[in-house]
């Protein structure tokens, strides 16, 4: 590392700060003192949440390039204020990073979370920059905010609403798996069939699905939100237990991301391993009214934004099932990603 970390923080955010950009985001004090100061909207609530991404765990070399693990960094925590109704307002990065690490790369990945934040209207406002024996490790804050008393939570969903996702699942991990066997499969090295390749752009450039959110939120007519970082079985449990409810998703009704199949065949994988248990699709998963289904429908397709029903919330007793193509029900466990599972 050429640097310090005061000229890495110069390095990374220098030329972001200028003051009229930033003002108009609401930045009264950015990046260069010991804390930021912004405005609050008024009548609006604060929305806040970190995710992290660490080397080894959440990217290897294989699967992310530098631009990626900023880009997706910044985008799984847009997610989570999507999941909650909320926009995404500012942003505060925790880096830290082996004393070896290399200039160049680290600069990679800030223009990847850069290109995020601004896709999103997000400004970085802040930060924390440290050494590590270990990988690299970037940690997002993201701050949000919702109309008071408006943020959608987990635990609205009431027996009898429709379940519905925002858009395809499963491709995360179909390109995450292509990606690892790619690492060590010179057959599948070369170019990208199209399919294959939006895939892989499932895993590495996620895009939150922000204006969902915030359609959710302004109609009032979501019940229970949750965004799938962990896997839809998972998160599906997750709203269950918060709202004291059980949920009946149908196989048939799941949407694949395209390619999906060809690319479980070429993989001998079942591409339905992928949709229910693979997770990182960022998709929103909630519940609403039946009555309300049809207006819901109609807001979406007003705003060129897909709405998928894909099951029904019945009473909590039954728990999270699984419907197949033949009729039969079956319970879906609580199975996806798991930091702590035994190697
Ligand atoms: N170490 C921690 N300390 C305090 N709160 C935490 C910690 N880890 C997670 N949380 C909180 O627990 C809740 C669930 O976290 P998580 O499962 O990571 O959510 P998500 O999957 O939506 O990112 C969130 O409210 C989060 O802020
Ligand atoms: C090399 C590699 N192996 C496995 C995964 C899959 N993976 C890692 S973390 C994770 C779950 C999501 O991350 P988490 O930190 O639990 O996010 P949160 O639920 O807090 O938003 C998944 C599916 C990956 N992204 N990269
Ligand atoms: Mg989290
Ligand atoms: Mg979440
Ligand atoms: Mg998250």
């Amino acid at each position: 590392m050429q640097h310090d970390e005061f000229g890495l923080i110069r390095l990374l955010t220098g030329d972001r700060q200028q003051a009229d950009g930033m003002r108009s985001q609401g930045v009264v004090v950015g990046i260069g003192d010991d804390a930021a100061v912004t405005a609050l909207s008024p009548g609006m609530q604060l929305v806040a949440s970190c995710d992290t991404m660490t080397e080894g765990i959440h990217f290897l070399p294989v699967t992310m390039r530098d631009e990626d693990i900023g880009f997706k960094a910044m985008a799984s925590n847009i997610s989570d204020m999507a999941a909650m109704g909320a926009k995404a307002r500012y942003a505060l990065v925790a880096l830290s990073l082996p004393k070896d690490a290399d200039t160049e790369q680290i600069r990679r990945i800030y223009a990847g979370l850069y290109e995020c934040a601004d896709l999103f209207g997000v400004a970085v406002i802040g930060g924390d920059t440290t050494s590590t024996r270990g990988g690299i490790v970037l940690t997002v804050t993201i701050l949000g905010e919702v109309p008071a008393g408006r943020a959608l939570l987990r635990s609205g969903a009431k027996p009898g609403d429709a379940v519905f996702v925002t858009g395809p699942l499963g491709g995360s991990a179909a390109g995450l798996s292509y990606l690892l066997h790619r690492g060590t499969d010179a057959a599948l090295w070369g170019e990208l069939p199209a399919e294959t390749a939006e895939l892989v752009r499932a895993h590495t450039r996620p895009l939150p699905q922000a204006a969902a959110g915030e359609l959710l939120q302004r109609t009032g007519l979501c019940r229970a939100l949750n965004d799938i970082s962990d896997g839809l079985a998972s998160e599906a449990a997750e709203i269950a237990e918060a709202s004291g409810v059980g949920l009946l998703i149908a196989e048939e009704k799941l949407p694949l991301a395209e390619g999906l199949r060809a690319c479980a065949e070429k993989l001998a994988a079942d591409p339905l391993e992928w949709v229910l248990y693979g997770g990182e699709d960022y998709q929103l998963l909630g519940t609403a009214a039946e009555a309300d289904l049809a207006a819901l429908r109609e807001a979406f397709s007003g705003e060129g934004l897909p709405l998928h029903v894909i099951g029904r919330v019945t009473a909590a007793g039954e728990g999270v099932r699984l419907q197949r193509p033949d009729g039969t029900v079956q319970p879906l466990p609580k199975r996806g990603y798991n930091h702590f599972a035994a190697k």
